[in-house]
């Protein structure tokens, strides 16, 4: 994708894939102003995937996103958009849970969400681990808005590479291989 991001609306649709410094992989899409959808391919919670997460979205400065929201885990997460340079920013506030019990939350989350609400209960918050790192946006896409091809299935071993390479969506971005 080689668009220049200028208005709210160039982002929303926009379907990335990043890579933090850290070197865990998260793929993320702005399905629509008030909502996003993500699945996690490497780091502590590789293998989650959710649909459907209300998130405030707005434009902060001309091409740059900021994107916040809270999860039944109790996890928050900020994230800072700068698509123009290829680059994003995110934190995130783990509860001390999810970090002692990480497989917990390793599933499509939107199937087990009284699990995440009792497990927040049950388990500690604090102190809450803070992951603030830098990212590399590895692959970009217009997957239009309310497409929910795009984040449709749990991730699997090279899906990244399937999505980079164009062998995972076709030219309607509808996936190829329901
Ligand atoms: C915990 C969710 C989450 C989703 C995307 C991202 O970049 C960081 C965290």
């Amino acid at each position: 994708m080689t668009k220049q991001f200028k208005t709210l609306d160039d982002f929303l649709g926009t379907h990335f894939i990043y890579t933090y410094d850290n070197g865990w992989e998260y793929e993320w899409y702005a399905k629509n102003d008030h909502t996003a959808d993500y699945r996690i391919h490497g780091g502590m919670v590789a293998g989650r995937w959710v649909t459907d997460q209300k998130a405030d979205i707005l434009m902060l400065t001309e091409g740059v996103y900021k994107v916040s929201w809270t999860e039944p885990t109790g996890t928050d997460v900020a994230l800072d958009f700068m698509p123009n340079e290829n680059k994003m920013h995110g934190t995130i506030f783990f509860p001390k849970w999810v970090e002692e019990h990480p497989e917990i939350t390793v599933t499509y989350q939107n199937e087990h969400i009284d699990l995440m609400e009792e497990s927040r209960e049950k388990y500690e918050t604090y102190p809450k681990l803070v992951v603030p790192e830098m990212a590399k946006i590895t692959y970009m896409g217009d997957a239009g808005q309310n497409n929910e091809d795009v984040i449709s299935e749990a991730p699997y071993q090279g899906m990244p590479d399937d999505i980079r390479n164009g062998k995972y969506f076709n030219e309607n971005y509808q996936r190829i291989n329901k």
